[in-house]
């Protein structure tokens, strides 16, 4: 059978596809990550072709490579990794009080013997509402060091969840990496992920 790599330098999402039970291993490219795209799902999907891309070209065999990209959307806009302790601060105080969305760009990339190259580009969309934060909040969090490597500057999984109201969608996705979408979209194309 192909190996299954992670194309992705995120602990996060290492961590959800240990969980889920895949056996794969890690190769990380060093991708810049810029697009032209407008619209939130190309965007995310340009973003997370351009990192299966970046290590496609090296591999010999077979192989099935998993890469994604997380962004966060307030009114359209777009936020991504904050740049320093400012920048973090008007993220957040952007997101408080308010109902934001979370857009994970998915793509799998898939040689196999005899078959040929295929390639599935997906999203996934989550919705978040945040509580308002009072400045002090925000500071007290941003000392955390948590927001610095996280898009939207906060992380769900970590010492933001107390401000967190409520969320619709997959809850994965917004960590990082949408499992379940994964796990049904590769079956659709005949792959267990499970069973590799
Ligand atoms: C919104 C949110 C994002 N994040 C993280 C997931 C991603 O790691 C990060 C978004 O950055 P990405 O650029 O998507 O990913 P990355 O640079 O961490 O890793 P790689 O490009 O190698 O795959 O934000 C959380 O951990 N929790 C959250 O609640």
């Amino acid at each position: 059978m192909y190996k299954i790599i992670l194309a992705s330098g995120s602990p996060r999402r290492k961590e959800i596809l240990e969980q889920a039970g895949v056996k794969f291993e890690i190769q990380v490219s060093n991708t810049e990550e810029i697009t032209e795209k407008q619209e939130p799902a190309d965007m995310v999907e340009e973003l997370a072709l351009l990192k299966a891309e970046a290590i496609k070209d090296k591999q010999s065999g077979e192989f099935l490579i998993i890469s994604a990209d997380t962004l966060v959307f307030l009114d359209g806009k777009p936020l991504g990794k904050p740049k320093n302790k400012e920048d973090a601060f008007d993220m957040l105080l952007k997101l408080s009080g308010k109902k934001h969305e979370v857009y994970t760009g998915v793509t799998v990339s898939i040689r196999e013997r005899g078959k040929g190259d295929k390639q599935l580009v997906f999203h996934q969309k989550s919705v978040v509402e945040v509580d308002s934060l009072t400045e002090a909040q925000i500071n007290d969090y941003i000392a955390t060091g948590e927001p610095f490597d996280k898009a939207g500057a906060y992380a769900i999984q970590g010492k933001f969840a107390v401000h967190i109201k409520g969320i619709e969608g997959e809850y994965n996705n917004i960590v990082g990496l949408p499992i379940a979408k994964i796990y049904r979209e590769l079956l659709k194309e005949g792959i267990d992920i499970l069973k590799n």
